[in-house]
């Protein structure tokens, strides 16, 4: 055996167009059209229901759109074979599977898998990757322990940690700081800045999302109603029209990203 036929994955530009999923009459997402630029992380927000996970879902095939093409450079991703969009696309979901009582190197191990043929074992190269990004995410020490017994911090890390060692093209995550501390939340997130992938990312903190994303595309009702940089998306206009709360925008004192203060008062004479 000489390696695995695999390099690591360039990012590439990843586009939805005119993305559309009808389910049971009602339209989810309704010609949505957004690009995330190779290497770039692009944030998706809105408030709950408007849609970010069902357009994700279509991003990582979960899910067939109605309407619309998912396109990665120039490639159709729907109609490629599942093994190369796969290989092309990995996703930290709500819906990864952790069922199985796996170790949490085990589970991490599995992030391989689009690039092995059969049982091939992994190579000195991938188990060194594994390590590195369990590391990297602080789960190393937790590397024998069966991920059923894990917090859910701990397994949103050793997932995080599986899609990092899939090497992707493209990363989607959906809340991916679901279960985590804030220390655990800013070392995931400076990571995918620093993965070099292409990332797509739903995040409900909009704080974290002007700090991380080098664009947004803001959701309502299955309609993107706003996208580009944080600072001309995220205003008080915006917050007040899409999640009905009216928030003051400050520049970040380090590093000018815009931060929303909101109060308990945030809501007041509002329905
Ligand atoms: N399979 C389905 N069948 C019917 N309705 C669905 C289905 N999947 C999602 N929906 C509905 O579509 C809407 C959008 O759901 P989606 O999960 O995409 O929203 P979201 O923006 O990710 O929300 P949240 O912030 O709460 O996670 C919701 O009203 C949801 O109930």
């Amino acid at each position: 055996m000489t390696g695995h036929p695999t390099p690591p994955t360039r990012p590439a530009r990843l586009r939805l167009d005119a993305l559309r999923v009808t389910i049971d009459g009602r339209a989810l997402v309704r010609d949505l059209s957004l690009e995330a630029g190779a290497g770039r992380v692009t944030g998706l927000v809105g408030p709950n229901g408007s849609g970010k996970s069902t357009a994700l879902r279509c991003v990582y095939r979960a899910l067939a759109p109605t309407g619309g093409a998912v396109r990665l450079d120039d490639r159709d991703l729907l109609t490629l074979p599942r093994r190369e969009s796969a290989r092309s696309v990995a996703a930290l979901t709500q819906e990864n599977g952790t069922e199985l009582d796996f170790t949490a190197w085990e589970i991490v191990a599995l992030g391989r898998t689009p690039h092995l043929r059969g049982n091939q074992p992994l190579d000195a190269r991938e188990r060194d990757l594994c390590r590195r990004a369990m590391a990297d995410l602080d789960v190393l020490h937790l590397a024998d322990r069966g991920v059923l017994t894990l917090s859910g911090g701990e397994r949103q890390r050793v997932l995080a940690a599986r899609a990092l060692v899939q090497e992707p093209a493209v990363l989607v995550l959906d809340e991916p700081t679901n279960h985590l501390d804030i220390r655990h939340q800013i070392q995931l997130l400076s990571l995918l800045r620093r993965t070099g992938a292409t990332v797509l990312v739903v995040l409900h903190d909009l704080n974290l999302a002007a700090a991380v994303c080098d664009r947004v595309g803001v959701l309502a009702d299955g309609t993107l109603v706003a996208a580009g940089t944080p600072g001309d998306v995220l205003t008080p206009e915006l917050v007040r029209e899409v999640f009905g709360v009216d928030a003051t925008v400050v520049p970040h004192p380090l590093t000018g990203a815009p931060q929303l203060l909101y109060s308990l008062h945030s809501l007041e004479g509002r329905p």
